[in-house]
């Protein structure tokens, strides 16, 4: 993949926002034990997301987070993901937890998500219509955006994609593709919806909230063929 890199400026910040001439990011969301954190990070992961939505089938304890966050190497984004969660919830864990990053899935407010004083990102339901850019204009806070394709007041998660058309490539924001990507489909998603990462759960999964190290291998190659010209 070939061209010049987007960037604009965002409440006085630079942001690389598409995939042209850079790799794409990959964060595996979901991860319930340290094993999978190691591997995702040996495997080249950027990013893992620890889901603490206690109705989740990938929802972690304070612990669990913890022996997660210990297995990983630097250079590896800690992502904490919530939905709709208890102001006091968030910040124990931002207390006793090394989290780098927030993720909103729910219908947190942005002046919500600016409470806490760390970089956050918002979740933008795609399993409804609607302008995503709508949602960058609503969050300026928010440092990306992560296109999924539950409904509002649904949870993430569930393997299912959306019409990656609907990706707008001018939102000048990284956003980040999630929603049903696996292995067979990335490379496809990323080459049609250039997203500055991607994001994915069910996917490299065995069962729900066990990562296959063999998906996931499968799922960082076929991303980063995508720039090897493959
Ligand atoms: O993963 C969950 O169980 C979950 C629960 C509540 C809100 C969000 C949740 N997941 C969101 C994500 O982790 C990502 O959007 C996800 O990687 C996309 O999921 P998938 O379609 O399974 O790849």
């Amino acid at each position: 993949m070939s061209g010049s890199i987007a960037s604009l400026s965002r409440s006085g910040t630079t942001f690389i926002v598409s995939a042209n001439s850079f790799r794409t990011r990959v964060k595996i969301c979901g991860i319930t034990r340290p094993e999978d954190g190691r591997k995702a990070a040996q495997l080249g992961a950027d990013a893992v997301g620890l889901v603490f939505h206690e109705r989740s089938c990938r929802a972690v304890d304070r612990a669990t987070a913890q022996a997660v966050i210990d297995a990983l190497p630097p250079f590896v984004t800690v992502v904490a993901l919530f939905q709709d969660p208890q102001a006091a919830f968030v910040r124990q864990v931002l207390r006793e937890l090394r989290i780098d990053l927030l993720q909103f899935h729910g219908d947190e407010a942005p002046e919500f998500c600016e409470g806490f004083h760390r970089r956050y990102i918002k979740a933008i339901p795609m399993g409804e219509p609607g302008d995503p850019k709508a949602w960058v204009a609503r969050y300026p806070s928010a440092v990306g955006f992560l296109l999924d394709s539950h409904s509002r007041g649904a949870s993430g998660g569930s393997g299912e994609i959306f019409d990656w058309a609907r990706v707008p490539h001018d939102a000048g924001v990284p956003l980040i593709l999630a929603g049903g990507l696996s292995p067979e489909n990335v490379g496809g998603a990323v080459r049609q919806a250039r997203p500055f990462a991607v994001d994915v759960s069910t996917g490299v999964e065995s069962a729900p909230g066990v990562k296959d190290p063999e998906l996931m291998a499968a799922f960082i190659s076929e991303v980063s063929n995508v720039h090897q010209g493959d």
